[in-house]
């Protein structure tokens, strides 16, 4: 099936003479279409969960099956190739390469995956008007606010249209306005393009756009009923 699935993850981390652990037996689906929220205290194990998902970690055990593919059988090939086509990271801070432009941020992705063409070019600057960055296209990170950066962000983890959203605290830098604004989108494009999202998020008020919460607490994964 596409889409996500946590088949019992444990992950544990290795601190000098002590095991950490980050994730305790999780399992969840969030299926294509299906906008799903990740909230609970400081240090749960919701960025581990994340990083899972997105194939930046393994598990210590079980499985993370993606789009039907289980990330355990992969090579390291096939996983970079996989993170790059089928998933878009929206993470805390920007991370954007600084001596780019904001169309260029975006376009980049697209040589990367070895085809920018003219059509390319005209999304881009679609998916960032509609971020409120039209007037922004030519400018570096540096030249930007914090809430502008997060943005041309969030536009380049759409620019392949990827079947896969993972978002960590994406309204972090962002005003209450344009908070409600990027969430919505996400919603959006989850709704109307079929992808399967997870954000981690503390900002209670964003919860009203997701399809389901959960609620991490000591690396344990629970459904939290949220009444918006
Ligand atoms: N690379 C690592 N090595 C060792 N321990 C780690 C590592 N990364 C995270 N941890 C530990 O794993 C646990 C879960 O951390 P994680 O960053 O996933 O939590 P979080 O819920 O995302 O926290 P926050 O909300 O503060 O970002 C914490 O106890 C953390 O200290």
């Amino acid at each position: 099936m596409s889409g996500i699935q946590f088949k019992n993850v444990t992950k544990l981390y290795q601190q000098g003479e002590n095991q950490v652990l980050a994730l305790d037996d999780v399992s969840l689906t969030v299926e294509q279409g299906e906008f799903i929220a990740v909230i609970g205290p400081s240090g749960s194990g919701k960025s581990t969960f994340l990083a899972t998902a997105g194939a930046l970690l393994q598990p210590s055990k079980g499985e993370v099956i993606v789009n039907s593919k289980n990330l355990n059988e992969l090579r390291s090939k096939d996983l970079v190739r996989l993170r790059l086509e089928e998933i878009g990271f929206i993470l805390q801070t920007s991370n954007l390469v600084p001596y780019l432009n904001v169309l260029e941020q975006l376009l980049v992705v697209k040589r990367m995956a070895g085809k920018l063409l003219k059509q390319d070019e005209e999304y881009a600057k679609e998916l960032l008007q509609s971020l409120g960055l039209a007037a922004k296209l030519e400018k570096l990170p540096e030249q930007l606010s914090g809430g502008e950066r997060q943005r041309t962000a969030i536009a380049r983890a759409f620019i392949n249209n990827p079947s896969i959203i993972l978002a960590d605290e994406p309204t972090a830098s962002l005003d209450s306005k344009r908070a409600h604004e990027v969430v919505q989108l996400i919603a959006k494009e989850t709704k109307t393009r079929n992808k399967a999202a997870i954000m981690v998020t503390h900002d209670e008020r964003m919860l009203e756009y997701c399809d389901k919460v959960y609620r991490m607490e000591d690396g344990r994964l629970k459904h939290y009923d949220f009444q918006s």
